[in-house]
């Protein structure tokens, strides 16, 4: 039987772009792509990204290049998933909430050859290649690596257009002048060429760009869709930006399933009840806080759910109590936790018939675990990362959260000793720290870098913020470390609250609800909300620049407070 060789007909490489081809010959006329007005077929949609693969081939964009682009969740966003790829090229998606100065530092080091910038980004792009053009300068002086200036592409709006441009191109002028039979799109050679270059999102330290295969994005596609047993036709919402890990490869796999791309501008409450009331949408994907978002709606924002809206989660850990509420509302939740580097979900919360018997707390409380390994990891476990040893399957012991299979990552772009320290031992190290359960359900208690330490005790601040959660009047929790001269560290809370509410009600609660150790020992009130990164991550690094101020601000005031008792009490003398 070895004696059988692979041949053309038996082995194709594995490439989601392959769904695009199917996807428009089994549901040509089906709606492929809403937004506002603008309506698109699969035979469209098709057709566009053959003549903009082929105008990127005429730019002399060829294999291995790197394409850029900034935008929000519109039809060309979701196109230049496939078209990049059919042109041989790599799709690079950029966080549109970065400053112009990080977006510069990611088309330097991605060395970018083209730059596809939404209209409404182009302030933002503008400033990001000034500083790429200063950088450039400085590195002909400083016999740096050299800087490239990629090719600029504007993409104005696909359903009321604005005029809006910058650069040369102009996105629908290249899907026009694209020309298949002179420039026909690329097959791919290998499954192991490289599809997408993703940068992480930056919640712990500098961003390191993510590079995916044309395999690991195949697979993680085709098991995303079944672990979250999507059905053939969804109508998916584009709630996720597309922009963070491909919107978890659904840009490929609602052409797998030959369903409907509801775009939308802005994730905010009333375009999204808007959305999901008219177009009848079926499933989204999101992070929690956009859960806050939804059940905060203002009265005149909110729409009654024409059918059940399945959710994906993930991201950052959901509070039990914001499931319980969400599923209230008419949303089914699939929890699932992933890194950029796995190309999204990587565990999955995957449930069990006998858990619909218990009551709503104790199934958003299961819920809320991040579950088992999804079909394409070979494996998922939690070890001692000195050891390697795998900890014991008990809820407790705490080890770090390793990774093994086709979704991960094959490796940082030009970061060899930061991809030699994740992958160790046959695993891909997440950074994260979690538990086992009896059932062998992983739960995360806190990413290493978030654990706190008090008194020699490991706090999980994830374990602290879902009973704050629990309060009433918590509409968003975060907790980090605040350095203290007795127990090391101690937890502070960091809240954003509806109505009045006091610092001792909330210790009061917690109190009632933890181990008096856990229970945080500073709240402090934000009224503006908590800070977040483009992903729905709290940027705790930012919460612990203001614990620590905070915490030497009250070291000094009891230094003087102490002074001056013995002020007094030396004049009593
Ligand atoms: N369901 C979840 N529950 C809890 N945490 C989650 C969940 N899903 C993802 N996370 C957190 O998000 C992390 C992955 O985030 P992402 O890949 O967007 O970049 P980042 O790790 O936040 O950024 P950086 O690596 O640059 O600091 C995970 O390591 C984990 O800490």
């Amino acid at each position: 039987m070895d004696m059988l060789p692979k041949c053309d007909a038996n082995y194709v490489p594995l490439s989601p772009i392959t769904f695009l081809q199917r996807a428009a010959s089994v549901y040509a006329d089906r709606t492929s792509v809403i937004y506002g007005n603008a309506r698109y077929t699969w035979k469209h949609t098709y057709n566009r990204c053959r003549r903009l693969a082929s105008a990127l081939r005429s730019l002399n964009i060829s294999k291995n290049d790197v394409v850029s682009v900034l935008a929000p969740n519109i039809p060309a966003m979701y196109e230049m998933h496939f078209a990049v790829p059919m042109a041989g090229a790599v799709l690079n998606t950029i966080n549109t909430r970065l400053d112009a100065r990080s977006v510069a530092t990611i088309l330097r080091h991605s060395e970018a050859k083209a730059f596809f910038v939404d209209h409404q980004f182009i302030p933002l792009a503008r400033d990001a290649l000034k500083q790429l053009v200063s950088d450039s300068c400085d590195s002909h002086n400083a016999a740096e690596e050299a800087v490239s200036i990629p090719l600029v592409v504007a993409i104005d709006d696909q359903d009321v257009p604005t005029g809006a441009r910058l650069g040369e191109l102009e996105y629908e002028q290249l899907i026009s002048l694209g020309d298949p039979r002179r420039h026909a799109p690329v097959e791919v050679e290998d499954e192991w060429d490289p599809i997408a270059l993703n940068y992480t999102s930056g919640t712990t330290s500098a961003p390191k760009g993510v590079v995916y295969s044309h395999r690991g994005a195949f697979l993680s596609t085709l098991s995303l869709l079944l672990q979250w047993e999507v059905g053939a036709g969804p109508v998916y919402l584009w709630t996720l930006p597309m922009f963070h890990c491909n919107g978890w490869t659904f840009t490929w796999g609602v052409a797998a399933r030959g369903g409907t791309n509801v775009c939308i501008r802005a994730t905010k409450a009333a375009e999204m009840y808007r959305a999901i009331s008219d177009h009848s949408v079926t499933h989204m994907c999101c992070a929690p806080t956009v859960f806050s978002m939804i059940l905060e709606a203002a009265p005149n924002e909110r729409r009654p759910l024409p059918n059940t809206v399945h959710v994906l989660t993930g991201g950052a850990p959901p509070p039990p109590a914001v499931v319980e509420r969400i599923e209230r509302l008419g949303f089914h939740v699939t929890h699932a936790y992933g890194l950029t580097e796995a190309t999204g979900p990587a565990l999955v919360c995957e449930w069990q018939d006998q858990w619909d018997a218990l009551d709503s707390g104790a199934r958003a409380r299961l819920k809320a675990r991040q579950g088992v390994s999804v079909v394409t990891l070979a494996d998922a476990d939690v070890v001692d990362p000195e050891t390697l040893a795998r900890v014991a399957r008990d809820g407790r012991a705490l080890g770090e959260i390793v990774l093994r299979g086709s979704s991960i990552m094959k490796g940082y772009y030009k970061d060899a000793e930061a991809t030699a320290k994740t992958f160790r031992g046959g695993w891909f190290f997440t950074g994260d720290v979690g538990v086992v359960h009896e059932d062998g359900y992983i739960e995360i208690k806190d990413r290493s870098k978030d654990v706190i330490i008090s008194g020699g005790e490991n706090i999980s601040s994830v374990e602290v913020e879902a009973v704050l959660y629990g309060h009433p009047k918590v509409v968003e929790a975060a907790v980090v470390a605040m350095p203290h001269k007795h127990w090391g560290e101690t937890p502070c809370a960091f809240l954003a609250v509806k109505g009045e509410v006091k610092e001792e009600e909330i210790i009061r609660h917690c109190r009632k609800n933890m181990a008096k150790f856990m229970v945080p020992k500073k709240v402090v009130f934000l009224e503006e909300g908590l800070p977040k990164t483009s992903t729905g991550k709290v940027q705790k690094f930012q919460l612990r620049v203001i614990a620590k101020s905070i915490a030497r601000k009250e070291e000094e005031e009891e230094e003087k407070r102490m002074q001056r008792e013995q002020v007094v009490a030396m004049s009593r003398l």
